[in-house]
C-alpha cells in the first residue's frame, strides 16, 4: 500500500518533462510494474482463498464473497479482473484516506479539549452510556460531523484532489487550457482562503453549526462528475470510528505542548509529519458494558 502510494499522484517528473520518459528516468515505469505485479499476485491469492473457502467461516459474509457470488450469476460481467479492481480500488481509494483524517482530526480534539469536551457532551446526551453508538446515531450528532466537515476543510486527505487531463481546450477561471494539459486542484489552500473562510487557519468545527451552507465549500472529495464516489462511506466510516473514541475513551495531550501539526510528504495523501502521541483512559461506559475487561 505505501508503495503504491507513494508513486501515485503527480510525482513522476516524466508528466511534466516528457523527454523524461524516454528515458525512465529514476527508474519509473519499472518500479511501477514491479509493483503491480505484486499487488495482484496479492489480490488473486484473496480471490484465491475465497474460491476454495479457505478465509473460513468470517469471509463468508465478506465484499469478496458476494462479489464471488456475482461471478457466478453473470460470469461476463465479474471477471477476476474486475473484482481485483474493485478490492484494489476500495483499499487504496478509501483505507489511507480515512485513517489520514482520523489522525488530523483526534490531533486537533487534543490540541482544542474544549471542542472535544463539547463532542462528548453531545454523545452522552444523545447517545447515553448505556449504549455504544452505531452508525446510524452519526445522523443525531450535528457537532461530531462539524468536527469532521473542520477536519476536512483544514487537513483535506488528498490536498491536490487527484491529477486530471483536460480532454478538450477550456477556459477555467478566466485562464485558457489547452487540451491534454495535466491539472491540478489545490484544495488545501482553496479551503484555507480568507476571502472564502473567517480565521481560516483555526480549528472551529462551529462553523459548520451556522445558518448557511458552508459545507458546500468543501472540496475535499473533490466535485462533479469524478468526485469521490466513496464521500458517503468515508462520512459514516469517519463518524462511527472518531465518535466510538471519544464515547469510550478519554484523551488529552502527552504534556502541556500542543500537538505539532505539521504536515509530512506525501504522495496522494498528506498526513501528519509526526505520528500522533496521546493519552487515553477509558470511560466508565467501558466498565459498565464490559464489566469483565478491566
Ligand atoms: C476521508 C476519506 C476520503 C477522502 C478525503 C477522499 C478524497 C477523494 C478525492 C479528493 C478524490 C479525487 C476527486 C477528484 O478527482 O476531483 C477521490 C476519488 C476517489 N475516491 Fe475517495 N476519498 C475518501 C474515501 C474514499 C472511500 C472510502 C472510497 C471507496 C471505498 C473512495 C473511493 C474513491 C474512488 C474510486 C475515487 C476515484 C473516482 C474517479 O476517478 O472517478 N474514496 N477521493
Amino acid at each position: 500500500m505505501n508503495d503504491i502510494s507513494d508513486n501515485a499522484g503527480p510525482t513522476y517528473p516524466g508528466d511534466f518533462l516528457s523527454i523524461l520518459k524516454w528515458t525512465d528516468f529514476g527508474r519509473y515505469k519499472r518500479r511501477v510494474k514491479e509493483i503491480g505485479q505484486r499487488s495482484d499476485a496479492f489480490l488473486q491469492g484473496l480471490l484465491d482463498d475465497h474460491r476454495s473457502a479457505r478465509g473460513g467461516s468470517e469471509s463468508a459474509n465478506s465484499m469478496l464473497a458476494r462479489l464471488l457470488s456475482l461471478q457466478k450469476s453473470q460470469p461476463g460481467e465479474y471477471p477476476d479482473d474486475i473484482i481485483k479492481g474493485i478490492v484494489m480500488m476500495m483499499m487504496l481509494a478509501g483505507t489511507d484516506t480515512s485513517s489520514v483524517m482520523m489522525e488530523w482530526a483526534m490531533s486537533n480534539l487534543v490540541n482544542n479539549p474544549e471542542v472535544l469536551e463539547k463532542a462528548r457532551a453531545e454523545l452522552d446526551s444523545q447517545i447515553g452510556e448505556e449504549n455504544l453508538m452505531i452508525e446510524a446515531d452519526v445522523s443525531k450528532l450535528p457537532y461530531l460531523q462539524a468536527i469532521i466537515s473542520e477536519t476536512l476543510r483544514l487537513h483535506p486527505a488528498a490536498p491536490l484532489l487527484a491529477p486530471h487531463l483536460s480532454s478538450d481546450d477550456c477556459t477555467l477561471g478566466g485562464y485558457h487550457v489547452p487540451g491534454g494539459t495535466l491539472l491540478l486542484v489545490n484544495a488545501w489552500a482553496i479551503q484555507r482562503d480568507p476571502k472564502l473562510w473567517n480565521d481560516p487557519s483555526s480549528f472551529k468545527p462551529e462553523r459548520f453549526m451556522e445558518e448557511g451552507n458552508e459545507n458546500a465549500k468543501i472540496i475535499a472529495f473533490g466535485i462533479g462528475r469524478r468526485a469521490c464516489p466513496g464521500a458517503g462511506l468515508a462520512h459514516r466510516v469517519l463518524g462511527l470510528g472518531l465518535g466510538s473514541l471519544l464515547q469510550c475513551f478519554q484523551w488529552k495531550r502527552v504534556d502541556e505542548r500542543l500537538v505539532d501539526l505539521d504536515e509530512g510528504n506525501g504522495g496522494v495523501t498528506v498526513s501528519k509529519s509526526k505520528p500522533l502521541e496521546t493519552m487515553c483512559k477509558v470511560r466508565p461506559i467501558m466498565h459498565k458494558l464490559f464489566p469483565d475487561a478491566f
